[in-house]
């Protein structure tokens, strides 16, 4: 008897079977067979889309080989804001001219929590949580040491994440700019995004929301929740590739009053116009700094059109689906052997990769990557599966986890 009878639970292949988004995975690039059995790290680097590689060699030929420099004037000046507003549109519930596409996300984040500090004499405080992904925290410590501003921060809770009363006694009118990330990249806990900003605008303050493992992944509404600035990477679920560039969201009503600190001249009202000093550009073009990572874009145009073919709603049931199956396995099989899972229960309260934690990950994580069995480690203990939801099976999510309790249960 197997333990899928034994539970009586569906298999990897009745869900496979059933999954109605199973024929997207014929859309990315998976290695020969033998290769690589199980890839949970979507979440860190999405697979290549396939046609991704025809839409580069045809952007390389004819784009740029035959356009040359008349590109610029014939297309590649709206780009970032072209492809920002299909990003908005398709995945973060924003209305056009709010979305631009460029830099790293450090970059993006060091721009929009600067110009928002910057914005509100006054109020000279950033808070952050303990637990946030490191670039999010050292690019707050960086800011307040060149500002002269300070951090208030929210206690790590490493098994969760940020909750709204954990803001308590902390905003106040000297609250700048509060920066969370709504998925938690450890944890994976989504955090109440809506409530949180409500409550950070009843103090006055700015919600900066670090969307790098939401995007792509879970709902997102930032227009009706009146989020006034976000920034995510495309690398993960929008499959954009290593390095692709960030976007950035800044809420029209928001443009006027934020001037961000890296003045170039492609965020500039003219550029071409060579002029004596810089006066930013109209809208979410003042958010541009340099010449536009045009060619790094292309690949986040064909994710997001597979991701519009199916709707977001679809991605988010699939993600549902694949973190409760792979919860489902390691209580299973990996509670048994001392393992913790980290991550929400309540699939209201998670994104779409699940942390599971012991002492030997580390080890654990080594030998399966020479197995091609892929998650990946973050200290002291964690190891992730990242669930991305058009590329993954069912199958490959089972594989996984049998292939983690294997070399766990190998090492113990
Ligand atoms: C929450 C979060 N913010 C930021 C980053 C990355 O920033 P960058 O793209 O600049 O490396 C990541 C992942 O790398 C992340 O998970
Ligand atoms: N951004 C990454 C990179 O440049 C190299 C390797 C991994 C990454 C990651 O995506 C890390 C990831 N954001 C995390 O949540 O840990």
């Amino acid at each position: 008897m197997t333990t899928a009878q034994q539970t009586q639970r569906p298999t990897s292949a009745e869900l496979d079977a059933a999954d109605p988004l199973a024929a997207q995975r014929e859309a990315f690039y998976t290695p020969d067979a033998g290769q690589l059995t199980s890839y949970l790290d979507g979440n860190s680097l999405g697979r290549p889309l396939k046609a991704t590689a025809a839409n580069l060699q045809s952007f390389v030929q004819d784009a740029w080989g035959s356009r040359l420099i008349r590109g610029w004037d014939e297309q590649w000046m709206d780009e970032p804001t072209r492809v920002g507003d299909r990003i908005g549109e398709v995945t973060l519930g924003a209305a056009p001219g709010q979305v631009t596409v460029g830099d790293s996300t450090s970059v993006m984040l060091y721009k929009l929590i600067r110009a928002a500090v910057d914005a509100q004499p006054g109020r000279d405080e950033i808070i952050i949580d303990r637990d946030n992904f490191p670039t999010d925290r050292f690019i707050i410590e960086g800011i307040a040491k060149e500002r002269g501003a300070s951090i208030k921060w929210i206690a790590a809770n490493p098994s969760s994440g940020v909750r709204t009363a954990d803001l308590d006694g902390l905003l106040g009118e000297r609250t700048a700019v509060v920066v969370l990330s709504h998925v938690a990249y450890r944890s994976g806990f989504l955090a109440d995004a809506k409530a949180i900003t409500g409550k950070v605008h009843a103090a006055g303050a700015l919600m900066l929301w670090d969307l790098c493992h939401s995007v792509g992944s879970v709902l997102l509404d930032l227009d009706a929740w009146d989020v006034d600035l976000a920034v995510g990477c495309t690398y993960k679920y929008l499959n954009g590739g290593p390095g692709s560039p960030a976007f950035a969201y800044v809420n029209a009503s928001r443009q006027d009053m934020l001037q961000q600190p890296i003045w170039g001249w492609m965020g500039a009202d003219n550029p071409f116009g060579m002029t004596d000093s810089y006066r930013p550009a109209e809208g979410i073009r003042r958010f541009i700094t340099g010449t536009p990572p045009v060619l790094a874009m292309q690949p986040i145009k064909d994710m997001v059109e597979l991701i519009a073919s199916v709707g977001m709603d679809s991605v988010r049931e699939k993600s549902v689906k694949l973190t409760e199956y792979a919860i489902a396995l390691a209580d299973e099989l990996l509670v048994p052997l001392g393992v913790h899972i980290v991550s929400p229960r309540d699939a209201a309260e998670r994104g779409s990769h699940i942390t599971v934690d012991h002492p030997l990950f580390a080890d654990v994580t080594a030998r399966l990557w020479e197995k091609g069995v892929i998650p990946d480690f973050r200290p002291p203990h964690g190891l992730r599966i990242g669930l991305s939801p058009l590329s993954t099976s069912y199958a490959e999510v089972e594989l996984g986890v049998t292939a983690i309790r294997d070399a766990l249960a190998e090492l113990l």
